[in-house]
């Protein structure tokens, strides 16, 4: 393959005005997160922790109908038992622990879809921006399994128990007006004002100082520090490798892969 056909199955830039965006580039498969697209968000994490000239993180999806629609089902598939499970849920736990804990101001721009673990990558952002056509759902529950990236930890310290249980338990799939009403979604834009949008909302942030910023996020990481939510957030993980494993999970599996 020639190396320009090569596409990258992420893009991570660093703007002149501060901001960071880490794109997932695999809209053929609605934004799909894959061992590349973790290690991607794991390095593009590391380096906005590292660079003082980044001052926000966005994360968003290429295309315009997904954000990202959870983990890579065919490439996870292969996962059968609680340890290979574990194998790929934990590590995927501590990015998005490493992602929440950020020093630095993160918005999720939910440019279409977000299911599963998508829904999971947007809760450990700060705050999440998303398009009127956006539908979001943590459909774990429909595979037979719960949350397995440390979601539903993640969504206890940003949402009312009514709220996050219930999307939790329905599995529902929510436009994003009714994910504004749970207090999942800050802010609801038209796709062609997303843009607009983003730049009334970055505007301040980027206007603040760095040590300002980081000083604000360093208190609630102080206090989900104190209140152990990785070790929560690794309960959880266990938790989905065990249900993983189990008949259920690898039966509806195979029936969406065996769905067209
Ligand atoms: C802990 C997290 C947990 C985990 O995986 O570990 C999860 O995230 S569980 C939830 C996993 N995600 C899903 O179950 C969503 C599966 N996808 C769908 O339900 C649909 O594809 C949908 C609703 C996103 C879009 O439906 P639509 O009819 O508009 O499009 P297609 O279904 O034809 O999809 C187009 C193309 O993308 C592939 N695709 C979509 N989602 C995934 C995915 N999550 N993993 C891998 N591939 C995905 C789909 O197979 C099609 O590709 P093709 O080559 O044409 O088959």
């Amino acid at each position: 393959m020639q190396k320009g056909d090569l596409q990258m199955e992420y893009q991570f830039t660093v703007k002149e005005d501060g901001r960071a965006v880490f794109v997932i580039n695999r809209a053929h498969k609605k934004n799909a997160i894959n061992y590349e697209v973790m290690k991607g968000l794991k390095d593009a994490i590391t380096a906005c922790k590292e660079n003082d000239d980044v001052k926000v993180l966005l994360i968003t999806g290429a295309g315009q109908d997904a954000f990202c629609s959870g983990g890579d089902v065919q490439l996870f598939h292969a996962l059968k038992t609680e340890e290979e499970a574990y194998s790929m849920l934990y590590p995927m736990g501590g990015i998005l622990y490493e992602l929440m804990t950020l020093p630095k101001p993160t918005i999720a721009v939910i440019n279409g879809i977000a299911l599963g673990g998508g829904c999971e990558l947007a809760s450990a952002c700060d705050i999440r921006i998303a398009v009127d056509s956006a539908k979001i759902g943590f459909i774990q529950g429909r595979l037979g399994i719960t949350t397995g990236w440390g979601g539903t930890t993640i969504l206890q310290e940003k949402l009312s128990p009514q709220s996050a249980l219930h999307m939790l338990y329905s599995a529902s799939t929510f436009s994003a007006e009714e994910g504004k009403e749970y207090g999942f979604i800050q802010r609801v834009v038209s796709a062609s004002a997303l843009e607009e949008s983003m730049k009334q909302l970055l505007e301040p942030l980027l206007q603040k100082s760095a040590s300002v910023l980081r000083q604000y996020k360093t208190l609630y990481t102080k206090r989900w520090e104190a209140n152990g939510l990785f070790a929560r957030m690794q309960e959880e993980i266990q938790g989905c490798a065990v249900l993983w494993a189990g008949e259920e999970h690898h039966q509806a599996v195979e029936s969406f892969l065996q769905r067209k």
